[in-house]
């Protein structure tokens, strides 16, 4: 026998979380179907433990590095317990009957679409038929072709973020968002970390002065910082997990953590066999977040900028459309942060993908300690750069950095201002309030050459 819904939502991460809540609010029928934690990878095995693992690290260095305090001593097991707080002891129960007392259909299991025209999903022998289905299913750790990984202590960011006791020695294989977070954490946990990183610079998607300065504040941490090569085959020595590198060397630790990257799930939907296309980087959606006529994908799933505010903001749209407003995505001035100590934060394009747009780009970058009187006030030894990038053309910004103390905060100026076309004129008459790092833009934007 069918149940009948307006919508069927499967996986219950941050994108389906908000495409259910908004359909579930404006009065549908709806059954969501999770197969492991509402709340999905972000909120139990990705964003909240790492940046929950994160804080304490970021406080202790403040506190060293401003005048008359001593740095704080990390204390692990009040760390732990926090995160297990926070990761809510990898239990949905509340949230399993929050949504069911909101109304939806709340169904454990894994999902698999096997009709078409209706959407038909079947869970644990249930079928659900839906007028829309929307597709939240997230990503998986990528796993590098390596010969012998089996072989080694291998750890993605589910070990990661939900590890017990901090390891010896661990090498990261990738060197972007996870390797940089992760491998930092570990470092200031007292761990030995070897970062292997297959392209020549860290943080390969943003501009190349980015990844040095990321290089630079792993070195910083006693990272051993590894760029332009990749394992080629792993095996275990003794108790030792070993990667051989391309370039002949070797990278020993206790475990080896994942780092290099995520793979949509789309393939167990079975949406291929219903002659959805499948084989892309993710299930393609169209600027409505449409896959096919009733069919909706939303987050990580699509292959889409894997962010979780990227994957709300896809719910919102696809959820709007589904309610009848048409709404489409932009992803205009998206902003980009990784919560290093200090932050890493970007916005918009680099430099070589404006020139690919056949945009003429002028760029500057901007010492802030030089500049400005907040680094001083807020650090006794201060750093931050801050770097932007403008269109000669529309006299506009189009991409911005910066690497300083709570640049994930202040980076959403940049972003406002690429999303809404503010021009670099109207920044130059720009007033932020003194002394703050956002008082660096002035300086960024007064520096380009235009
Ligand atoms: C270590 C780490 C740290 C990160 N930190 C940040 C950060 O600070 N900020 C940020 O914006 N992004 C961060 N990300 C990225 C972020 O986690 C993802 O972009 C986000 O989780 C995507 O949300 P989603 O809803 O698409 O998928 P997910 O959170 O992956 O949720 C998908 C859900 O679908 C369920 N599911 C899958 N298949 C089925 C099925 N067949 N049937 C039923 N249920 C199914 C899964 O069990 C899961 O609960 C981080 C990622 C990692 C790995
Ligand atoms: N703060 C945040 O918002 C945050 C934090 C963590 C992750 N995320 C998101 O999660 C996703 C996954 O992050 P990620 O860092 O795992 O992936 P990624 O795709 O962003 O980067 C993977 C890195 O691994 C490298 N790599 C790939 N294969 C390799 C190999 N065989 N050997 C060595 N290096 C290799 C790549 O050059 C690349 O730099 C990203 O979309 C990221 O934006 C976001």
């Amino acid at each position: 026998m069918e149940e009948r819904f307006d919508a069927v939502v499967i996986g219950m991460g941050p994108g389906g979380e908000v495409a259910a809540s908004q359909l579930l609010d404006a009065g549908l029928r709806v059954a969501v179907v999770e197969r492991e934690l509402i709340g999905g990878e972000c909120g139990y095995w990705a964003c909240i433990p790492s940046k929950t693992l994160l804080r304490p690290l970021e406080a202790a260095a403040e506190a060293a590095g401003v005048a008359g305090l001593d740095r704080p001593v990390p204390d692990w097991p009040a760390m732990r317990d926090y995160r297990d707080t926070m990761i809510r002891h990898l239990n949905d129960a509340k949230q399993v009957a929050g949504y069911a007392d909101r109304g939806a259909e709340v169904v454990k299991g894994a999902a698999r679409v096997v009709g078409r025209d209706p959407w038909v999903v079947e869970v644990e022998g249930r079928r659900l038929r839906a007028d829309h289905v929307v597709v939240a299913t997230g990503s998986a750790a990528a796993r590098p072709p390596v010969e012998g990984l089996e072989e080694v202590e291998l750890w993605t960011n589910r070990q990661a973020t939900t590890l017990q006791e901090i390891p010896g020695r661990a090498v990261v294989v990738g060197g972007s968002a996870v390797g940089v977070e992760m491998g930092q954490f570990l470092a200031r946990m007292g761990c030995e970390v070897t970062l292997v990183q297959r392209s020549g610079a860290l943080m390969n998607r943003e501009e190349p002065r980015v990844g040095e300065l990321a290089a630079e504040l792993l070195r910083g941490d006693g990272v051993d910082v590894r760029t332009g090569s990749a394992p080629v085959r792993a095996l275990r020595r003794g108790r030792d997990s070993v990667l051989e590198l391309a370039d002949g060397s070797e990278a020993v630790g206790d475990v080896v953590l994942l780092a290099a990257g995520r793979v949509p799930r789309v393939g167990e939907l079975g949406l291929a066999e219903l002659g959805v296309d499948t084989g892309g980087a993710g299930l393609a959606v169209d600027e409505r977040c449409r896959v096919a006529p009733g069919l909706w994908a939303v987050g990580d799933v699509t292959g889409t900028a894997m962010f979780t505010h990227v994957a709300k903001y896809q719910a919102r749209v696809a959820a709007a459309n589904i309610l009848g407003r048409d709404r489409t995505a932009d992803y205009t001035g998206v902003p980009r942060v990784v919560f290093s100590d200090p932050e890493i934060a970007a916005v918009g394009l680099t430099a070589e993908q404006a020139r690919a747009r056949g945009l003429d780009v002028v760029a500057a970058e901007v010492d802030l300690p030089a500049g400005l009187a907040r680094p001083w006030t807020y650090e006794t030894e201060p750093t931050g750069r801050l770097g932007v990038l403008a269109d000669r053309g529309g006299r506009v910004l189009v991409g911005a950095w910066a690497v300083a103390p709570m640049a994930g905060e202040w980076i959403h100026t940049a972003a406002l201002a690429i999303r809404e076309g503010i021009g670099v004129d109207r920044l130059r008459d720009g007033v932020a309030q003194f002394p703050t790092y956002s008082e660096g833009y002035l300086l960024a934007v007064e520096a380009l050459d235009m």
